[in-house]
């Protein structure tokens, strides 16, 4: 069964989000009526040597002109030097204004190759074709893309949405275990936000598709794609409730960064999922949520192999990753600002976080 998700708000042209399994093949037919010219394919390495393939036969297929454009893979290629490297192919290639970029791959190709989109003679347009499962479930939605500096994740970048999505369940099936856990992590991440029904299946009879079921799988990623596009929808510029999809990323970030962006060390998906852990410790600690929903959003994430605890994953210093924290893009006038919880499947936006009251916490989190 195919299910399409409608993404649409004030302010942009509105685009489908098609999952289900066995797409990959019909990819030419769905991409031909918005390529007045020729595409050309931004994958990474490992992803081009596993579906490039089948993406370009697809094209070819449906008569549509295309190429592929590899990167390294991993996040080092989200930067300055992999972005000119990109925009520059771009322009030997000769592509212009009526040509399409197709992101075939995770979350590093589609932020990379959506912000090269963004920019390229001031933005043409590009399909998003997501291999990992946060990918599908996550970065391919909503036309957040960016690159990184070494000040921190994400500082540089552009909102430009996808003219379409397209999600393969299949693909998923060459994808490491790690990888899958990883993206599970941002699953997780939207039951937590706003819907607990979600949630309690994620930890009981869903919890399958972390270890690689297709069809829990296909409902995690269906109803994913829901919870994000509603809120995309109503605020695509993050000036108000977007802002949630943003649960256990302030933390998460700041961890990333000290850990200098290293995936072997955490990856992104395993940031978030300590970072959502710790949001509710600290919501708890605040007096915003019960404790058992702490308790229980800690077990849950930790069921599905996520780190939930700082020592798991290095050693850190409170007052460090507080400065962090700080140089978020949330910060407005150097004030924190963290997505708090009130239950599981209630968050909220705090803007007035003691960063004593912070720190304190997370000097006593390093060790526990
Ligand atoms: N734009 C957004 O809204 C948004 C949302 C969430 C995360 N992100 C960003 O996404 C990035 C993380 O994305 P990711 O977790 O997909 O990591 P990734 O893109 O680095 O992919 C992880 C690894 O899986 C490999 N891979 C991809 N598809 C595969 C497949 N089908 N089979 C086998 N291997 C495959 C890749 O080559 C890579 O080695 C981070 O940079 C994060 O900041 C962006
Ligand atoms: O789409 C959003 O909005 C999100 O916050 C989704 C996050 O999972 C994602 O990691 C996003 O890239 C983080 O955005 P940032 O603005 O904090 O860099
Ligand atoms: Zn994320």
């Amino acid at each position: 069964m195919t299910t399409t998700v409608l993404v649409s708000g004030r302010d942009f042209r509105p685009y489908e989000v098609i999952v289900g399994r066995g797409l990959m093949a019909g990819l030419g037919a769905r991409v031909a009526p918005l390529a007045a010219g020729r595409t050309v394919v931004i994958t990474d390495e490992i992803v081009a040597a596993l579906h490039g393939k089948a993406a370009l036969a697809s094209l070819e297929a449906a008569g549509v002109q295309g190429r592929l454009l590899t990167i390294p893979p991993g996040e080092g290629s989200k930067s300055f030097a992999e972005l000119e490297r990109v925009i520059d192919r771009m322009l030997a290639f000769r592509l212009d204004r009526k040509d399409v970029v197709v992101a075939l791959g995770g979350g590093v190709v589609g932020d990379l190759a959506g912000l090269a989109a963004a920019l390229f003679m001031r933005g043409i347009d590009f399909v998003q074709v997501p291999t990992t499962l946060l990918a599908q479930v996550d970065s391919s939605v909503g036309g957040k893309t960016a690159i990184d500096t070494p000040r921190g994740k994400n500082l540089v970048g552009a909102f430009h949405q996808p003219r379409l999505v397209l999600a393969d369940i299949d693909v998923l099936g060459t994808l490491p275990g790690r990888q899958l856990r990883s993206g599970w992590a941002e699953v997780l991440k939207h039951g937590l936000i706003c819907d607990a029904g979600f949630f309690d299946w994620l930890g009981g009879g869903g919890a399958a598709g972390a270890a690689g079921d297709p069809a829990a799988l296909e409902r995690a990623v269906v109803r994913s794609v829901e919870i994000k596009s509603a809120i995309v929808g109503e605020d695509e510029k993050e000036t108000g409730r977007r802002a949630l999809l943003n649960l256990g990323h302030t933390f998460g970030h700041a961890i990333e960064a000290e850990l200098g962006f290293d995936e072997t060390r955490l990856t992104h998906g395993e940031a978030v999922a300590l970072g959502c852990a710790l949001a509710f410790r600290f919501s708890a600690a605040e007096g915003h949520c019960p404790a058992k929903d702490a308790v229980r959003a800690e077990a849950v994430l930790a069921a599905a192999g996520l780190p939930t605890r700082l020592k798991q994953v290095g050693t850190f210093r409170g007052v460090r990753l507080v400065q962090r924290m700080a140089g978020d893009k949330k910060a407005e006038g150097g004030r924190l600002t963290l997505i708090l919880a009130r239950a599981i499947g209630d968050v909220l936006v705090e803007k007035a976080v003691d960063p004593s009251a912070l720190t304190a916490f997370l000097d006593a989190e390093i060790d526990a």
